[in-house]
């Protein structure tokens, strides 16, 4: 099976963590990508020749139950993010409908250009704490990774991160992919 759009949504109920909270966190120099604070993509393009967003699905859902953080319908926007041709990330942003009409034309218009550099390029998303996760081999990420002819060896981590903008706010998850995993280690 090859992700496509298909595959979208292709989110599942994640169990996050503040990171003090896990005694197993990887090791650097993994542990320092999971929890660094500034753009991934702007660390992600320092590695590669070509950087690409691949979008497989964005739409307004009704967000599963566990994640709708009081909101009826969210935007949802789901990436693969790739280098020199190898998926490294997968991402998924939750969008509140409130949030989504106030910005419409910056979000519905990113297309295959990353969300971080609308997030990152204006003070007016303000960052907030980063949790982070960690993704069995039979987890569906896993599954989506296995898509992707990437063996999942290891155990996957991810991270999640609210942005704030004025009274609401956005969710932004990133899981590292096995193909992202096996280079950062080589670093
Ligand atoms: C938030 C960022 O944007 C990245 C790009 C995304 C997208 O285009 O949908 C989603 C999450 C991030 O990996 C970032 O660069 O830190």
């Amino acid at each position: 099976m090859t992700v496509t759009r298909l595959s979208f949504p292709y989110g599942e109920s994640i169990q996050w963590f503040s990171p003090e909270q896990i005694t197993n966190l990887p090791t650097p120099p993994f542990q320092e990508w999971l929890l660094s604070t500034c753009s991934l993509t702007q660390k992600l393009k320092k590695h590669c020749t070509h950087f690409e967003v691949r979008v497989l699905g964005e739409d307004t859902l009704i967000p599963p139950a566990k994640e709708a953080f009081g909101c009826e319908s969210m935007w949802i926007r789901e990436v693969l993010l790739v280098l020199d041709g190898i998926p490294w990330i997968f991402a998924r942003t939750l969008i509140p409908g409130q949030l989504l009409e106030k910005k419409q034309q910056e979000f519905l218009g990113l297309g295959v250009r990353p969300l971080g550099e609308l997030l990152y390029s204006k003070d007016e998303f303000v960052p907030g704490r980063i949790e982070v996760a960690h993704f069995e081999a039979c987890s569906k990420i896993a599954k989506l990774a296995g898509s992707l002819q990437q063996d999942v060896s290891q155990e996957l981590w991810g991270r999640r991160r609210y942005f704030q903008y004025e009274t609401e706010q956005l969710v932004v998850s990133e899981v590292f992919l096995p193909a992202a995993q096996e280079a950062i280690a080589k670093l």
